[in-house]
């Protein structure tokens, strides 16, 4: 027995020199640990002449002794002076294991307070995992996103193919992000411009039914809503009416809010994506995917006939004008990618500027009188606005990147990796396939940066210095000043991401989320519900690659 043990612990050695340099593919060691289970029961029932108990349970100990030395073996390499990432600094459980990010994510949703501190204390750079660092440097922008290729990161989504955002090889890459650049031009926007303004007609009017003089509004679900029922507009002409429903009742919000949890977690430790692709998938999941299937399939029968759709799914499916060739899965795949980057992202952005300028009184008069200048004095449901003029307003703009600034989607910064060559950022030689990416929340908030209100929503520190001054004198607060306004460092400004794979809905995107701020702000007066404690609000943000938090109510009147 003893010297079994011994080519257990041997064999385990062995299996980690062999995965040294990647994630080890989960269903592998599976199978090498079955394999194993196998042989010694065999092994002891052909030769050792025991009983069938006796020998199962010789391989169940051998398995663990494999196990256990395997976990042994990778922790102690991984901590020592040996491995290539050893001389960068960083917490030890994080160097040792992903399993202390997905710790962070998915126990204590506090991924991006965990990255802010450990750039506090370890400085610019930090290594976050076994093979993975974050660089707290602007400049780091340019030479991470143009050089190196996505990473694997994204692949904890359990998808039959790959969505545009999963896609690696730069080749496929760019075939399929030309498509995405047609369906998201100016033209097309234009055209979601007349889909989004019926879709806010529509919410003024539930918002408006939903209030009353003493109850707050629930305005966290119903921008929420308005955002689900939109990106059906734009992916696919319709298909979701969850105002209407006044919930969500097909529960794709959560399925989706749940997806993007998971893949957060998983996009940790790719290779469990593999174990848990095996397990069923039922419920929100199955009827998400019935549903986009049928869309696809109406979609290109639509184009047999010639008639032109206009929506993102129609554009990525209409080869005749050139869209590179999706398979069913691929279209299916990237219609989930249209639900999650039109809903959530926008959703925080126009929820984090509500929840402080509700809270402001100055700044939210600021606004209504700017948006007045181009929506008119009529504040009724109509939206009728010139979405060309409204995109040029000065204070609107700032207030969007304020909330894109303090509260970024995909705080901890797109991943990519290093090749088989290595590379080098900043000087620093990275070795290869090594994961790194710029902390984009701990970038937006840090006071080399943003100065020393980075922690503040301020969106005047966007706007001339004169606007400044006028804003300075009229709050008449003792810590607000010039040069506490300043740096406002543009370079180190990222929610769109950057290079090659930023995001292709940026225009898009911006044009929803101002369009419907400055639709509530012109409809509504507003306030804070009754008895809003600011600290406990924001205390409730928990990061799962987006955000969550307690429901934002406000107390809304008509203007
Ligand atoms: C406020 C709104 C939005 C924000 C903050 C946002 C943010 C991002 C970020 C950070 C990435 C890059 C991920 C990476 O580098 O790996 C990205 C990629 C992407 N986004 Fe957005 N997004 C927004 C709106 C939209 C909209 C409206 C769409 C359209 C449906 C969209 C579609 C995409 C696509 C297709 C990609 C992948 C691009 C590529 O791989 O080339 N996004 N987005």
């Amino acid at each position: 027995m003893y010297s079994l043990i011994l080519v257990a612990i041997g064999l385990a050695l062995i299996t980690h020199a062999v995965f040294r340099w990647m994630e080890p593919s989960a269903l592998l060691v599976i199978a090498n640990a079955a394999m194993t289970f196998l042989a010694v029961a065999v092994h002891a029932i052909a030769f050792s002449e025991t009983a069938l108990f006796v020998a199962l349970l010789r391989a169940v100990v051998l398995n663990t002794v494999f196990f256990a030395s395997l976990v042994a073996s990778i922790a102690v390499y991984r901590l020592s002076p040996w491995h290539p990432l050893a001389r960068f600094p960083g917490p030890a459980w994080a160097a040792m294991s992903k399993w202390w990010m997905v710790h962070c994510i998915l126990i204590k949703g506090g991924r991006h307070l965990e990255m802010q501190r450990a750039h506090r204390q370890y400085g610019t750079w930090v290594r976050l995992g076994p093979n993975e660092l974050s660089v707290n440097d602007p400049t780091a922008i340019a030479p991470i996103y143009t050089q190196l290729n996505r990473s694997n990161f994204h692949k904890g989504a359990p998808a039959k193919a790959d969505t545009m955002i999963t896609v690696i090889d730069r080749q496929r890459h760019a075939e399929r992000r030309r498509t995405w650049t047609t369906a998201l031009s100016t033209k097309a926007n234009e055209i979601y411009g007349i889909y989004a303004k019926r879709r806010l007609a529509e919410l003024l009017h539930h918002i408006d039914r939903s209030r009353s003089k003493d109850a707050p509004v629930d305005i966290d679900r119903w921008v929420n809503l308005f955002f689900v029922d939109l990106a059906g507009d734009i992916g696919f002409s319709g298909g979701f009416e969850t105002m209407k429903d006044g919930h969500d009742k097909d529960g794709w919000m959560e399925m989706l809010g749940m997806g993007v949890r998971f893949v957060t977690a998983m996009g940790q430790v790719p290779w469990m994506r593999d174990i848990l692709q095996l397990l069923p998938q039922r419920g929100p999941i199955e009827t998400f995917h019935s549903f986009v299937e049928a869309k696809v399939r109406q979609i290109r029968e639509e184009h047999k006939t010639k008639s032109m759709r206009v929506d993102i799914m129609g554009t990525l499916l209409d080869e005749s004008a050139g869209a590179a060739r999706l398979s069913t899965d691929e279209a299916v795949a990237d219609a989930g990618l249209i639900i999650v980057g039109a809903t959530d992202t926008s959703v925080q952005t126009v929820l984090t500027a509500l929840r402080f300028l509700a809270a402001d009184p100055y700044r939210l008069r600021k606004l209504q009188r700017e948006v007045d200048t181009v929506f008119g004095t009529e504040h009724d449901d109509e939206i009728a606005v010139n979405i060309s003029e409204l995109l040029k307003l000065p204070y609107l703009n700032a207030c969007i990147n304020e909330s894109f600034r303090i509260l970024p989607p995909g705080p901890a910064g797109p991943a990519r990796v290093t090749g088989p060559e290595g590379a080098v950022i900043l000087g620093r030689w990275i070795p290869p396939h090594t994961t790194i990416h710029v902390p984009v929340y701990t970038m937006h908030r840090d006071p080399a940066n943003f100065g020393p209100l980075a922690e503040l929503y301020i969106p005047e520190r966007w706007l001339s210095e004169a606007e400044q001054t006028e804003m300075i004198t009229a709050t008449d607060d003792p810590c607000l000043t010039l040069s506490a306004l300043t740096p406002c460092n543009r370079q180190a400004f990222m929610p769109f991401s950057a290079g090659y794979a930023n995001c292709v809905g940026r225009a898009l995107g911006l044009q929803n989320v101002k369009l419907t701020l400055a639709s509530i702000a012109h409809r509504f007066a507003m306030s804070s519900e009754r008895g809003f404690d600011p600290a406990m609000y924001d205390a409730s943000y928990r990061e799962y690659g987006l955000w969550t938090h307690d429901p934002l109510r406000l107390q809304l009147s008509s203007r």
